[in-house]
């Protein structure tokens, strides 16, 4: 991105349709590819603990969905990746950098217990600790597919693949449930999809873009920008799967979402930067994730493909805040 000063977000963004060469949406190919693996969809929830639990991450791994598994039940992480490989199913799970945390890679190393991937989630990704970390990992386990952030500028980028990530996270406080942004008045709240374009230009390896995915339509558009994939939380919130806590208030039902950052993450009022929010019970996850399909082959149609690819030359106007128009869904 030449001029930082004209940047935009996903409600700034409206694709442009190409003619349709399918009969049916159904024809439309959603699958992506992230190392030796292919997935169902581009999308994989945020690794957070009210998003993902080992049910959930069976569940998606069994349908053939990608996952990341949190790391805030560290000690339960090894028996994970034992119990996914006794079934057949890729271990995904989340690291640290600090010093217990190389410690359990190279335990999981010595004990051949080696995940498929690995993601290094912290919150200021362009650090020194993470690029040791990544070595560290690609020294004990260099067949793991190694997922690192988050960051949010191509310089960033760069130094987490020369490092030897598979993989970059690309998103600095545009959560629902961040307050990175108001803290430290630092991030890419606002201009999220921009910083992803600026990130995956840069990128030689895949962006995932990581936060502020507000509708499915959000997904084409990370696409076009360049994502390989997009990570989600508060769209996957709250549903009947879901593990936050459910709440009743006035006769309704609601499910907490909590930042990883937030004090009912830390168990302490320390360095916060996330939040927590209740929001309305939803259905099942499985729907969820059919209908996020459904949307995504629609979206190929109107990019005049058959599968992700076409998603990635579409033309597209900036109109600042035209999506919703006054509209809800
Ligand atoms: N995507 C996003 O925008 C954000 C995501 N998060 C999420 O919150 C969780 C906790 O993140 P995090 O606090 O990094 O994890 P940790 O508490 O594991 O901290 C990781 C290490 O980085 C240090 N650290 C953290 N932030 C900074 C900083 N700004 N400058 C220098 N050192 C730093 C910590 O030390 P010390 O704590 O002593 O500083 C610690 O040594 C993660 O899951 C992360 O993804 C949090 C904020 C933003
Ligand atoms: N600044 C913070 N960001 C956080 C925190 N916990 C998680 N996150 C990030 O948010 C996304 C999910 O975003 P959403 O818009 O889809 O809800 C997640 O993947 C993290 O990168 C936090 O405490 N503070």
């Amino acid at each position: 991105m030449n001029n930082l000063n004209s940047v935009f977000d996903y409600e700034d963004i409206q694709l442009i349709p190409n003619k349709c060469i399918i009969n049916s949406r159904s024809e439309a190919d959603t699958h992506v590819t992230l190392g030796n693996y292919t997935f169902k969809l581009p999308v994989v929830p945020a690794n957070m603990q009210t998003i993902i639990d080992e049910d959930i991450a069976e569940m998606l791994a069994k349908e053939g969905y990608f996952y990341i598994m949190h790391r805030f039940e560290a000690e339960n992480r090894a028996a994970f990746i034992k119990k996914m490989h006794q079934q057949g199913l890729i271990a995904s799970i989340s690291v640290g950098v600090k010093a217990d945390e190389h410690a359990f890679i190279r335990e999981i190393s010595a004990d051949a217990l080696i995940p498929e991937f690995i993601t290094i989630d912290i919150a200021h990704g362009h650090a020194d600790s993470v690029i040791k970390t990544i070595q560290l990992i690609k020294r004990l386990m260099p067949q793991t597919f190694v997922i690192a952030g988050n960051v949010g500028t191509p310089e960033a980028v760069r130094e987490l693949e020369n490092a030897g990530a598979d993989a970059t996270k690309v998103g600095i406080g545009p959560g629902k449930v961040c307050i990175t942004k108001v803290k430290t008045g630092f991030g890419t709240g606002g201009w999220q999809l921009a910083a992803v374009k600026w990130c995956a230009k840069a990128a030689s390896k895949p962006v995932i873009a990581d936060g502020g995915i507000r509708t499915h339509g959000d997904i084409a558009k990370s696409i076009r920008m360049g994502a390989t994939m997009v990570m989600v939380g508060s769209l996957f919130a709250a549903h009947e799967e879901s593990p936050g806590q459910t709440v009743e208030r006035d006769g309704q039902l609601f499910k907490e979402y909590f930042g990883s950052a937030s004090e009912y993450q830390k168990g302490e009022h320390k360095n916060v930067e996330g939040k927590k929010i209740l929001l309305p019970h939803k259905g099942s996850l499985k729907d969820t994730l059919k209908e996020m399909e459904e949307d995504l082959q629609s979206s190929i149609s109107y990019a005049g493909g058959r599968d992700l690819s076409a998603l990635t030359k579409v033309d597209y106007v900036v109109v600042k805040n035209s999506i919703w128009n006054g509209d809800a869904i």
